[in-house]
């Protein structure tokens, strides 16, 4: 159960990783899901237990946002079955809220009421997910001070930068202390200092027993900091297992990340850009 009102924030979430019989964080098995001609994810099964930290990694248009969607929640898959922490997600509109109640996200293009201040916007976080005044107020105090958001916790969320917007959407994502984290592309735009605070808290995070399932394009930030990996391409599963198990005999993640997604014998320009650079007069826009 996620934690209601421990005296820390990260105390008691998740069940104890590894343990015997202990529900995978995510197990999706079969799942589908097309937006007209175009299918985006294409019957994967998935597997990804508790306790860890997972990248999900893949190109553009990979499926991993649509993927994230419709574990969390957010988007209804066309077939298949997704559970969360033993939670069938798609069972039933109760079994959705029950999910939700377990889980954090921090979604892509975060979308906050802007005219909160940061402080504002825990606040009124914590009271939707059901949790007393003075808790939300004490963990709020706890996430805006590790955060470095202290000094601006008054100021309106729509004068934040963009990191600033990625670590208050990570506060209310943790505020009720979840049992599985999701974060869509957490790190992007965000400046290496934030990346670091953000980095610090995810990984204490997951030292509690909890679970973190991040998707990137970033190589080296998902090799790093995940000891388990998922690679998607064209809406199918290329490869998931332990980080070493996934990147093979290949020097690093994102060499194997190539070879698993077809892309490491492609000549990126290959001729067709022989008209680009050189400064040669005429030939630059066009004229012989
Ligand atoms: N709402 C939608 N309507 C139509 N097509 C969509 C929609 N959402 C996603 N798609 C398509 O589904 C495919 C998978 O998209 P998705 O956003 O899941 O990929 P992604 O791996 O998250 O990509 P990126 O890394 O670029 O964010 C793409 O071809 C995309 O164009």
């Amino acid at each position: 159960m996620p934690d209601q009102a421990s005296d820390g924030v990260f105390e008691t979430a998740g069940a104890a990783p590894g343990s015997p019989g202990a529900a995978p964080a995510v197990h999706v098995e079969g799942v589908w899901k097309r937006f007209g001609q175009q299918i985006a994810v294409s019957g994967i099964d998935l597997t990804l237990p508790a306790g860890r930290f997972i990248g999900l990694v893949g190109p553009n248009g990979a499926g991993k946002t649509t993927t994230l969607s419709m574990i969390t929640g957010l988007l209804r898959p066309d077939a298949g079955r997704i559970q969360v922490a033993g939670h069938d997600v798609w069972r039933d509109p109760e079994s959705v809220a029950q999910v939700k109640a377990r889980i954090g996200i921090l979604p892509e293009g975060l979308r906050m009421f802007e005219r909160l201040s940061g402080r504002e916007l825990l606040a009124y976080s914590g009271r939707l997910r059901g949790l007393p005044g003075a808790e939300v107020d004490k963990r709020a105090t706890q996430l805006l001070d590790v955060l470095d958001l202290a000094g601006s916790q008054n100021k309106l969320v729509v004068d934040y930068s963009t990191g600033m917007r990625k670590k208050i959407g990570l506060a209310a994502a943790l505020l009720h202390n979840p049992e599985v984290l999701f974060l869509d592309e957490p790190f992007e735009g965000v400046d290496p200092v934030s990346a670091q605070t953000i980095r610090g808290v995810l990984e204490r995070y997951t030292g509690s027993g909890a679970t973190v399932v991040f998707s990137s394009h970033v190589m080296e930030l998902v090799e790093s900091l995940c000891d388990w990996v998922a690679v998607m391409a064209g809406g199918h599963i290329r490869a998931q297992g332990p980080l070493a198990e996934v990147k093979g005999s290949a020097a690093t993640l994102q060499e194997a990340f190539l070879e698993l997604v077809g892309a490491g014998s492609r000549d990126a320009a290959g001729d067709s850009l022989d008209w680009l650079g050189g400064g040669r007069g005429g030939e630059r826009d066009g004229r012989r």
